[in-house]
């Protein structure tokens, strides 16, 4: 069946996914904290991963880094097991952590540094100046300082220019904006995205920055304590589930409203998280008089992005405290007018919501 699925109709093989999980599970000191049944990262494919704090996508990247081994299951790398390749792997492969991670050298110095271990050396000025232009640092006024003659942001942007000096087949970024201002950010996501259209390098990207991921995503899979919680938006609703007294289970919001569920079958105790997908949101600016869906909350758009996998909107909108996305139609903006400051009314049905 598989061999048959990477098979495209005109009889030319598909190219295998760069990165492939199967059955993969990663343990701490016994304590299983990733487990992932399938997830396939196609080749030049823009993949986010978002979660909650200590969802598994730190682990997630350092284990397609091959820098962790999977406790159990199998890791693919272009559709052969990566196992005993690691040393080869690791020169197409490159991470970048949240922290920058710089030599006691010059800028110069750090973005040669892995070309030279690579055993590159023709080129190399050109090759390190071309990667400090594209992470926007003059190479003429940065090129000779020294590690500690940077700011947070610009030592950042040296760490990204080491590694997009390999050109590497496959880029992964832990939460590369986090600790940089805007401006260093906003550098930061246009080198990574040009990385992308240059040299089709793939891209998995960790972060908390949704706006900017579903506008240059192509896949975004949403973690949560370990396991794939879904593809997109997805929205997680933590916490503080209880029986409803007609039936059912419920969650009260902030001001007063209540999102309503059916419970997982089975289970006696209430769930803790409670996922649901943003294409069973739907928008209405007016209060509908007629109504199947049991769940109709009212609140206020606060941002809308485009999403690239999709090419749908993907509306927030902030209910009780809870930002609750819907993905609309571009058509269904226009006609509805969706702005920012608008209140809505966001309706899905009490079976929407999926549990895990
Ligand atoms: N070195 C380690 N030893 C033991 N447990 C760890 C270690 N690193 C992470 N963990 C645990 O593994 C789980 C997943 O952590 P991980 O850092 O992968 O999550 P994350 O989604 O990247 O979180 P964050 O958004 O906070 O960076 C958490 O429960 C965490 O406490």
């Amino acid at each position: 069946m598989e061999t048959r699925a990477a098979i495209r109709e005109e009889g030319i093989p598909a190219a295998p996914p760069l990165f492939e999980l199967r059955d993969v599970e990663f343990a701490y000191g016994g304590r299983t904290v990733l487990s992932l049944r399938h997830l396939a990262f196609p080749q030049g494919a823009v993949v986010g991963l978002v979660g909650p704090n200590g969802s598994g996508k730190s682990t997630l990247l350092k284990l397609l880094a091959l820098l962790l081994a999977p406790t159990r299951g199998q890791l693919l790398y272009g559709g052969q097991v990566a196992a005993g390749r690691e040393g080869e792997l690791r020169r197409e492969v490159t991470l970048l952590l949240q922290e920058p991670f710089l030599l006691k050298r010059t800028v110069f110095e750090n973005v040669a540094y892995g070309l030279r271990t690579r055993g590159l050396v023709e080129g190399v000025s050109e090759r390190v100046e071309e990667a400090l232009s594209l992470v926007g640092l003059s190479p003429k006024r940065f090129a000779s300082r020294q590690w500690y003659q940077l700011s947070g942001g610009e030592a950042q942007r040296v760490s990204l220019a080491s590694r997009l000096a390999l050109r590497p087949r496959a880029l992964l970024l832990d939460e590369p904006t986090a600790s940089v201002d805007e401006s260093s950010a906003l550098l930061i996501k246009e080198a990574v995205v040009a990385a992308s259209s240059e040299w089709g390098t793939t891209l998995v990207v960790a972060t908390h920055d949704l706006v900017w991921l579903h506008e240059v995503a192509t896949d975004v899979v949403s973690l949560y304590r370990g396991r794939v919680a879904g593809h997109g938006a997805e929205n997680l609703i933590q916490g503080s589930w209880v029986l409803d007294p007609a039936g059912g289970l419920r969650r009260p919001l902030a001001d007063g409203q209540w999102i309503r569920a059916l419970g997982p079958e089975g289970s006696d105790e209430p769930p803790s998280v409670g996922i649901l997908g943003p294409s069973d949101v739907t928008l209405a600016t007016e209060k509908p008089s007629h109504l199947s869906a049991q769940n109709l909350l009212q609140g206020q758009v606060t941002h809308m992005a485009l999403e690239n996998g999709s090419g749908r909107v993907l509306v927030s909108v902030n209910v009780g405290g809870l930002l609750l996305k819907a993905r609309v139609t571009p058509e269904a903006v226009l006609s509805l007018g969706l702005h920012p400051g608008l209140e809505v009314w966001a309706i899905f049905k009490a079976t929407a919501l999926r549990w895990l």
